[in-house]
């Protein structure tokens, strides 16, 4: 599992390649008919366009001469309603085009979300989370514009420098040849930058992405952060992971920017040699082309460069959202290893046995955290997994719920290998309480329902009572109705725990899982959900890991572990009997607490 922190470059599994940019096509295709629609319309507003040089060449040429001030007003008249309706129509063009652009981002940024909700804890597990929102937010943001003005702007731009060149070519075919003389020193150019910017843009968004990584660890880890007095040594890593930014940015924009320039260079250039041609040809009394002519001509020399530098643009922007999107499908197209195997099918209704079976597991290849487990929990027993910290309690019960693939072996719940069921018919019926008792923002209702959207306010009240959580609950301001901030930042650990407890409780499990329930809470407290837990757990089978001992001293099985491998399992008098493992720590706990 390739491992990735703020500071490391990701690097691409997969290279880019065109059949991607068909890919983007396809969500484009989806808008197809208000794009067909806005590219219309723009044809139309710069076909209108095109009719003011023949205006004014009808001006200089006929009506100037012929001093028909009528026929000049009805030109001026029919340039401004032009002006006008190519105004509103641009309106309307930035209308349908934002509502294309953000329609895609938004089937994109639906896509990805969907995606990272099924892939599984191991990929997670592998980078930090800053790189994964960075991909979500920033990248597909970064994309809307080429997926809106970009297509528009250059499908109409190319349609209508085929009409630009036709009129040019009309006025004059030698005149036009000269000015079209520009284009091959441009194609050079932008073909010269091409790769420069690709690798430019690569770069830039790693840097973005690492960025992003090293703001959201910052967060999260604040109150670390000032408790140890890191703010400084922080800002120099944040400096750091910026100014890489900032230059990666700096040295591909230049890029960018050479291209506008370059396009004007070379415009004026043509222009001036076209003036200087045409001017020599009047002068020189030659009857080749008029000056209303000339006229029209240079304006539609400096209306054929728009959509020059436009498409040199496009093709810049498309460089760069190469680089956004590659990332994107990367993620879009992240394996979910943890899924239904072919045929799989709904888990029945569980009656709570489970089985381990020669199991054998690594997070990562080559490293083995359990070794060959095998062990059995009865319908309605209550299973206590004790050890030392790092000894593989967490992932055993993180596996009954299948969160991880095992590399061998098989977990059997009621005799039924948990492979052949669905994941979510499986997950359904468990109750977990994981060791980070994650609160979401919204109301207590909300956060003890999440195990249950079924539950009634009065399931989610009684859950509440159960787990001893319901005094603290009414004492807050709006009771269960309360508002707490993501992390429960307004609550204290014991509270955050009970309110984890009440939520897998509220899913009516047959088999619970307890990973820490209780370490924060006090002791007082934890005597009183003992008492109501033992009820409660009466017909469950139940999965306990707990450092405090007492909490699991009437378990019907108690298994010791280390380095992943079940060391000890028996009641808790059969342990002590066999002054083992167990006994050692029991006794130690017990001396700990005799001296305080
Ligand atoms: N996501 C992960 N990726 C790689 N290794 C992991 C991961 N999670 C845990 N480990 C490793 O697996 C081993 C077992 O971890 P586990 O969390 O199961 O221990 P534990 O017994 O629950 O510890 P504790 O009592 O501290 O919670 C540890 O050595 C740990 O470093």
């Amino acid at each position: 599992m390739a491992r990735n922190k703020y500071d490391v470059d990701e690097t691409l599994e997969t290279k880019f390649d065109m059949k991607q940019i068909k890919r983007l096509f396809s969500y484009v295709g989806r808008y197809r008919k208000k794009l067909i629609m806005t590219i219309m319309l723009m044809l139309f507003s710069s076909a209108l366009g095109m009719v003011i040089p023949v205006l004014m060449q009808r001006v200089m040429d006929i009506y100037i001469p012929n001093h028909d001030k009528k026929g000049i007003l009805l030109m001026a008249a029919l340039a401004a309603l032009i002006i006008l309706a190519t105004a509103y129509i641009l309106r309307i063009k930035i209308k349908w085009t934002s509502q294309i652009g953000q329609g895609i981002i938004h089937e994109l940024r639906r896509e990805l979300f969907i995606h990272l909700e099924e892939l599984p804890f191991s990929y997670y597990d592998s980078r930090p989370h800053g790189k994964i929102q960075v991909r979500i937010v920033n990248y597909v943001n970064n994309i809307s514009d080429l997926l809106s003005n970009g297509i528009v702007n250059t499908i109409t731009d190319c349609c209508s420098l085929f009409f630009i060149v036709g009129f040019m070519f009309y006025y004059s075919v030698p005149l036009t040849l000269i000015c079209m003389c520009g284009l091959p020193i441009l194609i050079a150019i932008v073909l010269f930058v091409k790769k420069k910017q690709r690798r430019g843009w690569q770069l830039a968004s790693n840097k973005q992405s690492n960025l992003n990584a090293y703001i959201a660890e910052s967060i999260n880890g604040v109150r670390v952060t000032q408790a140890f007095v890191r703010e400084d040594k922080n800002l120099g890593i944040f400096n750091n992971l910026s100014g890489s930014y900032r230059k990666a940015w700096m040295s591909v924009i230049k890029y960018n920017f050479m291209i506008g320039p370059t396009v004007q260079f070379i415009s004026i250039l043509a222009t001036a040699a076209v003036y200087w041609v045409g001017i020599h040809w009047i002068m020189g009394g030659n009857d080749i082309i008029s000056v209303g002519a000339l006229t029209a001509l240079t304006i539609y020399i400096s209306q054929f460069w728009n959509p020059i530098n436009t498409l040199a643009s496009f093709y810049n922007s498309l460089l760069t959202a190469i680089s956004y999107l590659e990332r994107i499908f990367e993620t879009i197209d992240e394996p979910v290893n943890v899924k239904d195997a072919p045929g799989a099918v709904e888990m029945p209704p569980i009656k709570g046995e489970v089985e381990f079976s020669h199991v054998v597991f690594s997070y990562e290849p080559g490293v083995r955290i359990l070794n060959d487990v095998n062990f059995k929990a009865n319908v309605g027993d209550s299973f206590a997994i004790v050890g030392p910290t790092g000894a593989g309690k967490s992932t055993i019960v993180n596996l009954i719920s299948r969160f991880y693939n095992i590399d061998s072996g098989k977990i059997l719940i009621d005799g039924i290998d948990i492979n052949s069921v669905t994941i979510k018919s499986l997950r359904k019926q468990m109750g977990v309480m994981m060791q980070d008792s994650f609160i979401f923002s919204g109301t207590i209702m909300d956060n003890i329902r999440y195990g249950n959207r079924e539950a009634s306010d009065e399931d989610v009240i009684r859950a509440a009572k159960t787990v001893c959580a319901h005094d603290f609950i009414m004492s807050m301001e709006n009771g269960y109705q309360t508002q707490v901030n993501e992390r429960g930042s307004r609550l204290s650990a014991g509270q955050r725990q009970l309110i984890s407890f009440a939520r897998a409780l509220l899913a009516d499990p047959k088999i619970l899982i307890l990973d820490e329930a209780t370490s924060s809470i006090d002791t007082e407290t934890e005597l009183l959900l003992q008492q109501g837990l033992q009820e409660l757990l009466k017909g469950r089978t139940s999965f306990i890991i707990a450092h405090r001992l007492s909490t699991i001293k009437s378990s019907s099985c108690i298994m010791y572990i280390d380095q992943g491998n079940i060391l000890e399992k028996g009641t808790h008098d059969e342990l002590m009997a066999k002054d083992g493992y167990y006994k050692e720590l029991y006794m130690s706990q017990y001396a700990f607490l005799e001296k305080m």
